[in-house]
């Protein structure tokens, strides 16, 4: 992989990731539909019949695979926490861009949709509680962090690729 995307639900890895990868006229790999297809269930109904652990395993096992293609990927927002995992990412060598978005902007863009379990189970303070107590990790993860409050994926994906094309010089 040439970039990897973490964050907390709502940041907008899916969205950056799919815009940055254009941008890059390189591959985009989002590691939440990889596990639905290979499942060939939504990711509520893997929460929902076979448990939140069951679907941390496909996410583990699909980020090994995956690390080793090439574009870009769009994380969960809980794969960059777990110990195993960020080990992955660290031994991929991979550059990590942790997206960040305030606690406001991240319910506004979470709040309506009924995909993620998490948001479904959790009311609004376990939901926050959970974006703090996650963020070290992010930070221990990111090589690179960018905001993403009033913020277009467009301006976003610019910064990005700007951040890559040095490092690469
Ligand atoms: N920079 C942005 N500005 C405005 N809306 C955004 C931005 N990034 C993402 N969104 C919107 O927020 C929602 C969550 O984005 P998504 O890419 O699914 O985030 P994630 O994959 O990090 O959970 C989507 O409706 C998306 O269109
Ligand atoms: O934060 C999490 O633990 C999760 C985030 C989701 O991805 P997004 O961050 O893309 O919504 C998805 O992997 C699953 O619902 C669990
Ligand atoms: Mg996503």
């Amino acid at each position: 992989m040439q970039a990897v995307l973490i964050g907390f639900m709502g940041c907008g890895k899916t969205t950056v990731g799919r815009a940055l990868a254009t941008e890059l006229r390189t591959e985009h790999a989002d590691l939440d539909e990889l596990i639905v297809a290979e499942a060939g269930r939504p990711i509520t109904t893997i929460f929902a019949d076979s448990g939140e652990a069951t679907f941390r395993r496909l996410e583990r096992e699909t980020l090994r695979q995956t690390l080793a293609r090439t574009g870009v990927l769009s994380t969960g927002g809980g794969t960059a926490v777990s110990a195993a995992n960020a080990e992955l990412l660290a031994a991929s060598r991979v550059p990590v861009i942790w997206l960040t978005a305030s606690d406001q902007t991240t319910l506004a863009r979470v709040q309506n949709d009924a995909q993620r379990p998490l948001v479904n189970q959790l009311d609004v303070e376990g939901l926050l509680a959970l974006k703090h107590q996650r963020a070290p990790r992010y930070e221990q993860a990111a090589d690179l962090v960018v905001a993403t409050d009033q913020r277009t994926p467009v301006q976003i994906v610019s910064q990005i690729a700007q951040w890559l094309a040095l490092r690469t010089e």
